[in-house]
């Protein structure tokens, strides 16, 4: 298997152009499940072949990605998409015919089962992990979609707005942490229906949820949630998963935010103040103008409130922090022994952690979740952006 690594390598994209052909012929619901602005612009096809290729050269190579980590990470967005067992033997189906389809004579019976037993490990390690976090959201495998009631909505920043959701049913909507992220699910105008993952924080009252959602002009999901859903709307999301929490030991927090990864820092600062924290935090904030930033006055009002926080707020529009090449880190005292949140388009987390990195920061005290698929082993090659 290692020494076709390569040859798979190479022909990724036409395996996974083969295979997602392959798959929504034979599943046309799948489609649904699957983010379409991502499978318009390729970033879907080399995500899901590229994992499979990906966790076995992770198996073969000595490597310094975690891939416990990693893999909690593709568990807890399974989860949120509501993947149950089955699934992975219909992909497994088509994602090996698809190889058999592409190389063609390469894949002879040995090179087949040792991509099996690959895909196999992977699988059963996913599908534990997944039947856990179904156990402890308390849904039967699969079951994640609930309905819940919009309360409110506010337009947050120029592009952005706020859903506030509490239960249909009028009981509280369970806790989460720090960091975790929500799946919504809403049909389409012209048919069909999309999953988006969004970061959940506290609402206004407690078992109340708030999500905020930027508007990506032509995507699916984003102008409906932004512009068309209104206070009353039904919304079907998923209980919140994601493993990548904010801590709650007592080391200083950094927590780095642009756009409307800003929820990430809300969704922390409001924990802290909850927990009555006198962690020192120092949060760093990009955005363009103060006009397109989400929570800006909430920002500042959190920060303030915490007994040992600081906030470092930088605009693209008026800093020279892109054009001169400077980092959105200058002048930032940097804490020692700091755990580090990374949230916002791919290429700032990029360069947020370069930067860290050649200060002397350990990498593995930088933290980054990312919502685009392909994301999971590293900052190295990923695109997009959510809508
Ligand atoms: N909705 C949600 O719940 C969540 C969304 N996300 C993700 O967060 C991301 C936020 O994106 P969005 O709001 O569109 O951000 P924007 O593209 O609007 O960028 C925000 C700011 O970051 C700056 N920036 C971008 N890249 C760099 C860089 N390399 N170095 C320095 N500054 C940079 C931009 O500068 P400039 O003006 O020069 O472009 C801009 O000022 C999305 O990818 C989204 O998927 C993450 C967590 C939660």
């Amino acid at each position: 298997m290692e020494a076709t690594l390569p040859v798979v390598g190479a022909h990724i994209g036409t395996i996974s152009q083969v295979f997602y052909e392959r798959l929504f012929n034979a599943v046309p619901s799948l489609i649904d499940t699957f983010n379409q602005t991502n499978q318009a612009n390729g970033d879907q096809q080399r995500a899901l072949a590229g994992s499979v290729a990906s966790f076995a050269s992770l198996l073969v190579a000595d490597t310094p990605v975690d891939i416990d980590a990693v893999m909690a990470r593709i568990a807890a967005k399974h989860a949120s998409l509501g993947v149950r067992a089955a699934h992975y033997e219909i992909v497994r189906t088509h994602l090996f015919a698809s190889i058999v389809e592409v190389l063609g004579e390469a894949v002879t019976p040995e090179v087949a089962s040792a991509w099996h037993e690959v895909y196999t490990l992977m699988a059963n390690s996913l599908v534990e992990q997944e039947t856990a976090l179904y156990r402890q959201a308390g849904v039967e495998p699969g079951e994640v979609w609930r309905s819940t009631i919009v309360t409110e909505h506010e337009y947050d920043g120029a592009h952005a707005a706020t859903l506030y959701l509490c239960a249909e049913d009028g009981s509280r909507l369970p806790g989460f942490l720090p960091g975790q992220y929500i799946s919504v699910r809403m049909p389409l105008p012209g048919g069909g229906e999309q999953i988006r993952q969004y970061t959940v924080f506290p609402g206004r009252v407690p078992g109340e949820w708030a999500i905020t959602v930027k508007r990506i002009p032509g995507g699916f999901l984003s102008p409906l949630l932004c512009d068309s859903v209104r206070p009353g709307h039904r919304l079907l999301v998923s209980p919140p998963f994601g493993s990548l929490v904010v801590d709650d030991g007592d080391e200083p927090l950094l927590l780095v935010s642009a756009g409307v990864g800003v929820t990430m820092t809300i969704a922390a600062l409001r924990h802290l103040l909850d927990r009555g924290s006198t962690r020192s935090v120092d949060v760093v904030h990009v955005d363009r103008t103060p006009y397109e930033q989400p929570h800006r006055t909430e920002l500042s009002t959190l920060v303030k409130a915490l007994p040992d926080a600081r906030s470092h707020v930088r605009y693209t529009e008026y800093d020279e922090i892109r054009g001169d090449g400077r980092s959105p880190l200058t002048d930032v005292p940097l804490p020692e022994h700091a755990q580090t949140y990374v949230c916002g388009p791919i290429p700032f987390m990029r360069s947020i952690r370069a930067d860290l990195v050649a200060s002397g920061v350990a990498p593995e005290t930088i933290h980054y979740e990312a919502f685009a698929p392909g994301s999971w082993f590293g900052l190295e090659d990923v695109p997009t952006t959510v809508d």
